[in-house]
């Protein structure tokens, strides 16, 4: 059993009678990227302030790296980099120097601080910006700084809420590549706040699906998409010429398989009417159909002509999970 880093137990903060987290556990292992999913307002960064023992639960416990962050936060605080969603630095001073200070207030000695902030700036990718004021950075680059920031103290877990707001696509592609880097060449934990869910499936190991103060489920892609409950585990698309409705009715008969779908209507009305062209079905269900799939559509006469596996996407539960039904057929 590896080592937890972040474990949550019972947290749980109220505002009088709102309550913003409730009830929270969760284990979080050394080196993992967990991504922390959820719409605004769902408890994500009063879960980040408890843990940093910036806010203090009104039950449960946050540890963090064997430290009760409530108890102790100032050396959760020297263990642990956070990175908030919008980094303040000193806009008139460089990049370089404001590492530098950000170094020196972890009591890290003059000579030492600005060999590592330059490193620093190495890592992140900003050498060449190290002589510009941070007040002329892009969004890009102050966020990029953000990281540099929070790891200058040689930190063993980085807590990142919402890294990639305001950053155009390559920006958050560069930005989300170097975090996943740190965390495999370095064996940094890191927890990300994020509702961007491509994002997200992009780097993290493991994804919390907060909603309501609630963790409703967590696990990676596959777990979660197990977890659907009464969802589709398996997903087949099947490109077959001459298909006719009795074909579907074949398909939806075999063992495990839980529904039948075509997105193309048109296609199916023409190849029952009698079109040579062929239709793709999307057969969903519980357990591996696939060989009697491909068993049930060559003997039924029709022509199997291409078969494939298919994978729920974090979008796709997302949207099971928090806004209903009306994606469930839609895939990657
Ligand atoms: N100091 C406070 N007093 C009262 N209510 C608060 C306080 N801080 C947060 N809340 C409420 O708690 C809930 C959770 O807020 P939180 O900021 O943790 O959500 P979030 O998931 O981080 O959302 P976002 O993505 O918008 O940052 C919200 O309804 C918020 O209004």
């Amino acid at each position: 059993m590896e080592q937890a880093v972040i474990e949550l137990n019972g947290l749980t903060k109220r505002y009088g009678e709102f309550t913003a987290v409730s009830g929270l556990n969760l284990s979080i292992r050394a080196g993992e990227i967990f991504g922390l999913l959820g719409p605004n307002g769902a408890g994500k960064t009063t879960t980040i302030l408890m843990m940093l023992g910036l806010t203090e639960p009104s039950a449960g416990t946050a540890t963090v790296c064997g430290i009760d962050a409530t108890r102790n936060p100032m050396q959760v605080k020297r263990r642990v980099g956070y990175m908030p969603d919008d980094v303040g630095f000193y806009e008139d001073r460089t990049g370089l120097d404001n590492l530098v200070y950000t170094a020196r207030l972890n009591r890290i000695p003059a000579k030492e601080a600005r060999v590592r902030a330059e490193q620093m700036l190495e890592k992140v990718g900003l050498s060449e910006a190290a002589h510009k004021k941070t007040g002329a950075y892009s969004r890009g680059m102050r966020q990029r700084l953000g990281l540099a920031d929070v790891l200058i103290k040689q930190p063993e877990v980085i807590i990142l809420d919402e890294p990639t707001l305001g950053i155009d696509p390559e920006g958050v592609r560069e930005l989300l590549t170097l975090i996943r880097d740190l965390s495999r060449n370095e064996g940094l934990t890191v927890l990300l706040s994020s509702h961007h869910l491509h994002q997200v499936q992009q780097i993290c190991d493991r994804v919390g699906l907060f909603v309501g103060g609630k963790l409703i489920a967590s696990g990676d892609l596959d777990a979660l998409s197990r977890e659907l409950d009464g969802g589709p585990t398996r997903l087949v698309e099947a490109d077959i010429r001459g298909w006719t409705p009795e074909l579907t009715d074949a398909i939806a008969a075999i063992e495990h398989v839980s529904g039948v779908t075509s997105g193309d209507a048109d296609a199916l009305d023409n190849a029952a009417a009698g079109d040579a062209g062929s239709v793709t079905v999307r057969v969903a269900g519980t357990a591996d159909f696939t060989p009697q799939l491909a068993s049930v559509i060559v003997g039924s006469g029709a022509e199997l002509l291409g078969l494939r596996p298919m994978r729920y996407g974090l979008d796709e539960i997302y949207h099971r999970y928090f806004e209903g039904g009306d994606s469930r057929d839609r895939v990657h």
